[in-house]
């Protein structure tokens, strides 16, 4: 049974947009949401105790990626947000990734961008020469991920099944890249459907644009969310 709600990624301009978004959904639904880069740029900690004030979770999305030392101690003020989850990029290596952990000292969940949704596997080996296949490559961040200490990756639905072999069943596979049947696929490359990324074994699912762009935030959520449990 799916216990983790599909992650609603939060990608706006501002407090704002923020409550107005919120605002839409029942008092008493509890949501996971992702903040990434472009809303705490804009809002800063602010918005994480506010939505931490409404009862919902909170996965920090700022994919960290600087020397050890840096991230360590960026990990340190991260630690007193009091958010559920994030994240670095697995491509800082192994002891920016142990330090980083080291800095959250046990507060909080940590996770690893191992190759971008938006990447193919051609944009791969031209742009950051990388001449494995993808799965090779996300599976080899993935194990790097698991010897560091973290608790799992992000990476593409398509990528679950190899990093569960290579690492273990525990071991977190968050997806975003994942569009309903007929969705507007945007700049995603690697993307799967709700329902299918749960037959695969996906731990959480990370949805965007579906939902903050729909006509009708709430409908498309809940029709994400009953697909994502087999409803
Ligand atoms: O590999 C990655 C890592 C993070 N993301 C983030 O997830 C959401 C996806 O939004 P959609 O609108 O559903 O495409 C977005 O915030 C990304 O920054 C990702 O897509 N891929």
């Amino acid at each position: 049974m799916i216990e983790n709600r599909p992650v609603i990624a939060l990608d706006f301009s501002g407090m704002t947009e923020v409550k107005t978004f919120l605002e839409q959904f029942d008092k008493d639904e509890r949501l996971y949401v992702k903040v990434g880069m472009e809303l705490f740029y804009a809002a800063g900690p602010d918005v994480v105790k506010y939505i931490k004030s409404l009862g919902h979770d909170v996965f920090l999305d700022l994919k960290l990626h600087d020397i050890p030392n840096t991230v360590k101690s960026a990990m340190k003020v991260i630690r007193h947000l009091g958010v559920d989850l994030t994240n670095v990029h697995a491509a800082g290596g192994v002891e920016m990734m142990s330090e980083a952990l080291d800095g959250l000292a046990g507060s909080t969940k940590l996770i690893a961008v191992t190759q971008l949704t938006s990447t193919s596997e051609q944009q791969m080996r031209d742009f950051q020469n990388i001449q494995t296949s993808l799965t090779e490559s996300v599976v080899h961040y993935a194990q790097k991920t698991q010897e560091a200490g973290l608790a799992g990756v992000v990476c593409s639905a398509q990528e679950v099944e190899l990093i569960k072999s290579a690492t273990s069943s525990d071991f977190i596979c968050l997806t975003p890249g994942i569009r309903p049947a007929g969705a507007a696929v945007g700049d995603q490359k690697r993307v799967m459907t709700p329902s299918r990324a749960r037959q695969i074994g996906s731990d959480f699912i990370v949805v965007g644009r579906p939902i903050t762009q729909a006509e009708n935030p709430v409908t498309a959520y809940h029709l994400i969310k009953n697909e994502w449990e087999g409803k």
